[in-house]
């Protein structure tokens, strides 16, 4: 069902942003009011009593991310990229499918032990979760699961992220 919606909500861009690139767009998703609230209600109500806090990437993170911290009423907390977080944080470099970037997150805004759901749109090669994932354990908490709206399976994104509970609603 849900899986359904995302896949009717995507879609397909060549080469973009650059060269031999299928660019998986979800804009028309986060568009649709009802489908979106399906897919935050779903995930809220898998993760619901499993998780302390939701922690969503810059920028198509924070979309997802920030509606089902609500509706699961739990704190939401930003990774961003290097330079936008005002106060004292913990940094990670990492690469992606195309390019390299600098993330970051508050080193105040996870506790020792608490239990994070980290959400992202897109897993690609990995590169991304798996640095937010050693964000997020460099502050103390614990990484409860990986969730994601969409997985490239060709590009082997898991293998980066072996030992997390990684969930994908749509693998193609
Ligand atoms: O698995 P990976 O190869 O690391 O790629 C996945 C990441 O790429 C996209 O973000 P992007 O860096 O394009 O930023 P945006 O959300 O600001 O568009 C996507 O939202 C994921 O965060
Ligand atoms: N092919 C792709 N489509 C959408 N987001 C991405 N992030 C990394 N690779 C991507």
């Amino acid at each position: 069902m849900v899986e359904e919606l995302i896949l009717e909500h995507t879609r397909d861009v060549a080469d973009f942003p650059e060269p031999g690139v299928q660019f998986k767009d979800l804009t028309p998703l986060f568009a649709a009011p009802e489908a979106f609230r399906s897919v935050v209600d779903d995930i809220g109500s898998r993760y619901r009593a499993a998780v302390d806090v939701v922690v969503g990437i810059e920028a198509r993170g924070f979309i997802l991310a920030a509606p089902v911290a609500m509706a699961m009423d739990l704190p939401f907390v930003p990774v961003r990229k290097a330079g936008k977080l005002p106060g004292p944080t913990l940094r990670q470099e990492y690469s992606l499918e195309y390019g390299t970037a600098t993330i970051e997150v508050h080193s105040d805004s996870l506790a020792a032990g608490q239990r994070v759901l980290l959400l992202d749109d897109v897993l690609a090669t990995g590169g991304t979760a798996a640095a937010a994932a050693s964000l997020i354990e460099r502050t103390g908490a614990r990484v409860a699961a990986i969730e994601m709206l969409m997985e490239l399976g060709f590009l082997g994104g898991r293998a980066k992220l072996a030992g997390y509970d990684v969930n994908a609603i749509v693998s193609v």
